[in-house]
């Protein structure tokens, strides 16, 4: 054991000794219609304690938090402490400042027409006796928070002009500070939640977010951190609770876990690697696709080629704007300039595209906006899963909706869709859950070439081994794959070849032994050095990198 796995066990095991948990929730369940989303939980988390809480898709975090916030009503049964104080479920609005309790949801819940002050202060703002609002103390207040976390954010700049990695660290100040009087006032611990605060975020990103965990949670408060990744939650968490399927299946102290003790107890199995590193990495392969000037008003024109059965990655810093391509190539955006040769066929010009016409001739695109550009959660999922293929369901004029129930049902349990009801609507599921979903449905289609922008965020670490497998397999039988993604380590897994991004333009290709997690990493950052900022030269950002 290391002496920082000393400490946290020695930490641990003295905050429990000397104090009643900050949150304790006893015997909770939640069930909505037929399905028990949450099976007689219990849960405890420490003062000074960064408590993890893991399980598979679907397993119930999602739904354990929505009850800590008052969203949802638990079944009856239930009970809940906080600093040893029964508390009456579910909260009401006026209690989480009182208890010292604030939530971090995915999306942070920053207003991004705003500024960093307006977004930190809203709730003083929202509240000024007589609409009065005191501009020069809540401007000295946001200074003094931004300097107590030591952070170099100008209060003026609005949100939607800040970089991914500053949006989190905003949102999760604000989350603190605004229990933060509350604690020093009663002197009791308060508790940060953060659901899954850290997709998409540099590796340098997620360092800076967990040096703000560790200083919040070394004032003897508490955060609640969610996330799928198991080295994150390795490197932060003191402890862990794991779901699974509604119940808690373990807790363990993070110190005394190996990574695939973690594993084991959040899919109830231990992990085979789907996914040997591809062996074939420097194979010669026939041009699938060869695209010449690709180019949009951010993009500089670009030339990229795709083997026949390669999957390629492209990488970057976010804003880097590698995530652009697979929509540019696509149709999806418009004012795309240069070409497209498919195999043999003539070059055609990449303004006349259009997500119909890529269809027909074998491409499909899964983005990474679920919801908004993907999927209706309003329609149940067999229909999700097959209305791209629906004219093979037709007999006649008659369409067999046992038969599409059917295949949506094999094709759900193929990947792992939980759960696998397809005649629900796709809303109900959980967001991972909707993922498998999507990606189910364009891996049926078996399209020559399928484009994917971040295939796996949100997913279970069982799940994602699925996915590579079966990407890896498609990609063995021809099927060439472009995976826009900033998850490294996803990249090195599955790629055989990974083009880096920097402010818009393709600064790096690796190859071969180069592809790998801590290459690709480190590639991403040394790319800005390779194209200065147009900010630094013309006094102007035009590339659209935040800062
Ligand atoms: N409002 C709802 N109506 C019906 N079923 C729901 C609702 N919310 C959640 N469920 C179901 O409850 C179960 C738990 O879902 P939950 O969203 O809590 O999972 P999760 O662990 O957060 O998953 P993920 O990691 O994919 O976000 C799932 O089976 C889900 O389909």
């Amino acid at each position: 054991m290391s002496s920082v796995d000393t400490d946290r066990s020695a930490k641990s095991s003295a905050v429990r000794e000397n104090a009643p948990p900050t949150v304790h929730l006893r015997h909770v369940s939640k069930t909505f219609g037929a399905t028990l989303a949450l099976d007689d939980v219990s849960i405890e988390v420490h003062p000074g304690e960064v408590h993890g809480l893991l399980g598979t898709n679907g397993s119930g975090k999602s739904t354990l938090i929505k009850v800590l916030a008052g969203f949802h009503a638990p079944d009856a049964g239930g009970s809940m402490k906080f600093n040893g104080e029964d508390v009456r479920m579910p909260l009401q609005p006026s209690d989480f400042r009182r208890l010292g309790m604030s939530f971090v949801h995915q999306n942070l819940g920053l207003v991004p027409s705003l500024t960093v002050l307006e977004n930190l202060r809203l709730s003083h703002i929202a509240l000024a006796r007589g609409g009065f609002i005191n501009w020069p103390r809540e401007k000295a207040a946001a200074t003094a928070t931004l300097e107590r976390y030591g952070l170099d954010i100008p209060h003026w700049r609005r949100i939607d002009e800040l970089s991914a990695v500053n949006r989190a660290l905003v949102a999760i100040i604000r989350a603190f500070e605004d229990i933060r009087e509350e604690c020093e006032r009663t002197g009791k611990p308060g508790l940060v939640l953060l659901d899954e605060p850290t997709p998409f975020l540099p590796g340098e990103g997620v360092a800076r977010l967990f040096d703000l965990v560790r200083q919040i949670v070394a004032t003897g408060s508490s955060v609640i951190f969610i996330s799928h990744d198991i080295d994150e939650v390795m490197e932060i968490t003191d402890r862990v609770t794991v779901l699974r399927d509604g119940k808690v299946s373990g807790e363990i102290d993070t110190a005394d876990a190996t990574r695939d003790r973690m594993v084991e107890l959040i899919i109830g199995r231990t992990l085979v690697s789907g996914a040997s590193v591809p062996a074939d990495r420097m194979a010669v392969r026939k041009p699938f696709a060869a695209v010449k000037g690709l180019g949009s008003p951010s993009i500089p024109p670009l030339d990229l080629t795709i083997g026949k059965g390669e999957i390629l990655g492209l990488t970057g810093l976010i804003g880097s704007g590698f995530d652009q391509i697979p929509y540019l190539l696509f149709g999806a955006d418009n004012g795309t300039t240069g070409t497209l040769q498919i195999e043999d066929a003539p070059p055609v010009a990449l303004s006349t595209r259009t997500p119909a016409k890529s269809i027909e001739s074998g491409f499909a695109l899964l983005p990474g906006d679920r919801m908004g550009r993907s999927g209706v959660g309003s329609i149940p999922i067999y229909e999700n899963m097959l209305l791209p293929d629906i004219d093979a369901f037709f007999r006649g004029f008659v369409l067999r909706g046992g038969a599409m129930r059917r295949k949506a049902y094999d094709l759900g349990r193929d990947f792992e869709v939980r759960p696998n009801d397809p005649q629900k609507n796709l809303a109900a599921l959980s967001g991972g859950n909707a993922q498998k979903v999507l990606i189910a449905r364009w891996m049926n289609l078996a399209p020559k070439l399928l484009m994917l922008d971040e295939p796996t965020q949100g997913v279970d670490v069982g799940t994602r081994a699925n996915i590579f497998a079966a990407l890896k397999a498609a990609s063995d039988d021809g099927m060439s794959i472009l995976c826009a993604s900033s998850d490294a380590e996803q990249l090195a897994e599955i790629c055989h070849r990974v083009l880096v991004f920097a402010r818009g333009r393709l600064v790096e290709e690796l190859v071969g032994a180069d592809v790998n997690k801590d290459r690709i990493a480190s590639a991403c950052f040394a790319s800005l050095e390779a194209v200065p900022s147009t900010r630094s030269q013309n006094n102007q950002n035009r590339t659209g990198v935040p800062t």
